[in-house]
């Protein structure tokens, strides 16, 4: 039976295939050019990246996971780090730049071992127990802290603050305290000590105009709307709040319905059903003692004029997630027909008040029941100075978030990565054979983030990375580089620059997991790429991502 010179085809036309070592080299390098183009903007000295999408919006910034996110990689090795990074974010909501530096740079140092004819299988077993090692030694070297010691609290959020834009000192400062204000109210404080929230509790307003320094924490709720009726009350004390998912409007059907007036008096009796209709509602939401009216949908004017004669506060058009953080904060309940409100339902506020915020006017809800409940009102000239605040709040209470969760610290400024890497090279001395030069080039990669910073410090990296490893085997733990003022420090922690252990820990697992999970990979089987037409309707289907610049 001769099957010889049959094509078998089990690839769809078009497809494209890479095997093997050449496989291996192709994935390095993408995932390599996407750390290269990180590279430069890590640590507070690291510099920004302007990114335009395919609509010709722009994004500036110096935020890894933003970076990252906004670039419209296409190799499938890169977009892989990509997808790590993201994780790294969602999960810790920090390290995102390190991790896919140090991914880039496993890869470089797993490259040299190929080239030595190193088979991956043993670097990949080497980065493994590199990798177990360095957690362990990371755990060992953190610091435990006191949770609800300030001062501590201060130091992680300002080394965290430091790296991105914001505007001096005074803005820091204010930031700082105003992300553990918020941070302390909403967490929870467990049995074992350990307080928990999520960054998603505080909410993050922002209004154009104004300056950084007016941003404001409120205990409560700030929705970004007015009060619907110039006739209604604008401040109501004790107020009782319906939230609710329903239109105060006549129904309108869903076909369109020909209705047939004959005479002035069927118009008549026409507006005044729809009027009564109305006025039943409102009625309605005042017998259960609402004194407040907020929905997810439209009120209709003449509602409005009701609502405003019972002295009824009423805000229309609240997006949904706010409508939630309400029911939250009020202790109230959604409710998706006026005909069902119950007194029962009502939320409570102390204060509800329509306040002018720059040229716009917004609607506070302070006092709540719920004390949990804060919302950080962010100020600033423009929209990429308000994102840019948005993101470094994000980032303080990530940290928080995570050295509340697991109340450990390790040194910044490249401190950490030189004291692990130097108890790896320990440690691989210990393990031996091949192996050994795998943990060693795992040592050796996690010190490229010190060599980077130094470089944007504008420290030889050379020098600087012998004088670290002189200092660490003097043991000197501690010992960093102080980006701003481009001094080697003997202490990292007497300029405040440390770390949650959680954001090093993750990091570094990050980055060593899709090393190895590129490393593993010996075959590309590409689809053929979209045409371009194809492509543009794809983009259109998932263009929702909000928050982008627009110039
Ligand atoms: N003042 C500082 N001096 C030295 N290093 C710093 C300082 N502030 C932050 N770093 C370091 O910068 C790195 C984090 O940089 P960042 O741009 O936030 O990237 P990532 O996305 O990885 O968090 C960490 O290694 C941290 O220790
Ligand atoms: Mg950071």
């Amino acid at each position: 039976m001769a099957m010889y010179g049959i094509p078998v085809l089990i690839l769809k036309e078009g497809s494209q295939r890479t095997v093997g070592r050449e496989a291996l080299r192709a994935n390095i390098m993408a995932a390599r050019a996407l750390a290269e183009v990180l590279k430069t903007s890590l640590g507070p000295r690291g510099l920004d990246k302007m990114l335009v999408d395919s609509f010709g919006d722009v994004t500036v910034t110096n935020d890894g996971a933003t970076i990252v996110k906004e670039m419209e990689v296409q190799h499938p090795a890169a977009k892989l780090l990509v997808e790590v990074a993201k994780a790294q974010d969602a999960e810790v909501g920090d390290g995102t730049t390190s991790a896919v530096v140090l991914a880039g740079a496993l890869l470089r140092k797993a490259e040299e071992l190929l080239d030595q004819n190193i088979h991956p299988t043993i670097i990949i077993e080497g980065y493994t127990k590199a990798l177990k090692e360095a957690l362990r030694i990371l755990d060992e070297i953190a610091l435990k802290v006191d949770p609800s010691d300030r001062e501590t609290l201060k130091k992680v959020v300002t080394t965290t603050i430091a790296s991105k834009y914001i505007g001096g000192p005074l803005v820091s400062e204010k930031l700082t305290n105003m992300a553990i204000d918020a941070a302390l109210t909403v967490a929870e404080k467990k049995p074992d000590g350990i307080y928990e929230f999520r960054v998603d509790d505080v909410k993050i307003e922002k209004k154009k105009g104004g300056n950084v320094l007016d941003t404001q924490l409120v205990y409560g709720i700030v929705l970004d709307k007015e009060v619907v009726h110039p006739g209604m009350p604008r401040r109501v004390e004790n107020a009782k709040i319906a939230l609710l998912d329903a239109a105060l409007e006549v129904e309108k059907p869903e076909i369109t319905a020909k209705i047939n007036i004959t005479s002035p008096e069927l118009m008549n009796a026409f507006i005044e059903e729809e009027a009564r209709i109305l006025r039943d509602m409102v009625e309605k939401i005042a017998s259960t003692g609402a004194n407040v009216v907020i929905t997810q949908k439209g009120i209709d004017e003449v509602a409005q004029h009701f609502l405003a004669k019972k002295g009824i506060l009423a805000v229309r058009r609240v997006k949904r997630s706010d409508l939630e953080k309400l029911e939250r904060a009020t202790g109230g309940k959604i409710v998706s027909s006026v005909r069902d409100l119950k007194p029962e339902d009502l939320g409570y506020a102390a204060l509800v008040e329509e306040r002018r915020v720059g040229n716009d006017k917004m609607v506070f809800v302070e006092g709540c029941k719920n004390p949990k409940a804060v919302t950080i009102l962010v100020r600033g000239a423009s929209d990429m100075v308000l994102d840019e605040i948005e993101r470094s709040l994000k980032d303080a209470l990530n940290v928080l978030r995570n050295v509340l969760r697991v109340p450990k610290i390790v040194p910044g400024g490249g401190a950490t990565e030189i004291a692990v890497a130097l108890k790896l090279r320990d440690y691989a001395a210990k393990i031996g054979g091949k192996e050994q030069l795998a943990i060693e080039a795992f040592a050796s990669a996690l010190e490229e983030i010190p060599l980077i910073l130094a470089e944007t410090a504008g420290l030889d990296p050379l020098e600087t990375l012998m004088k670290l490893r002189q200092y660490h085997s003097e043991g000197k733990v501690n010992a960093g580089i102080d980006v701003i003022n481009g001094v080697v420090r003997e202490d990292m922690s007497s300029i405040s620059v440390v770390e949650p252990l959680l954001v090093k820990n993750s990091m570094i697992k990050t980055a060593a997991e899709a090393a190895v999970t590129i490393l593993k990979i010996d075959d590309i089987i590409a689809a053929s790429p979209l045409k371009k037409e194809e492509k543009k309707e794809k983009k259109e289907e998932e263009e929702t991502s909000p928050g982008k610049t627009s110039f």
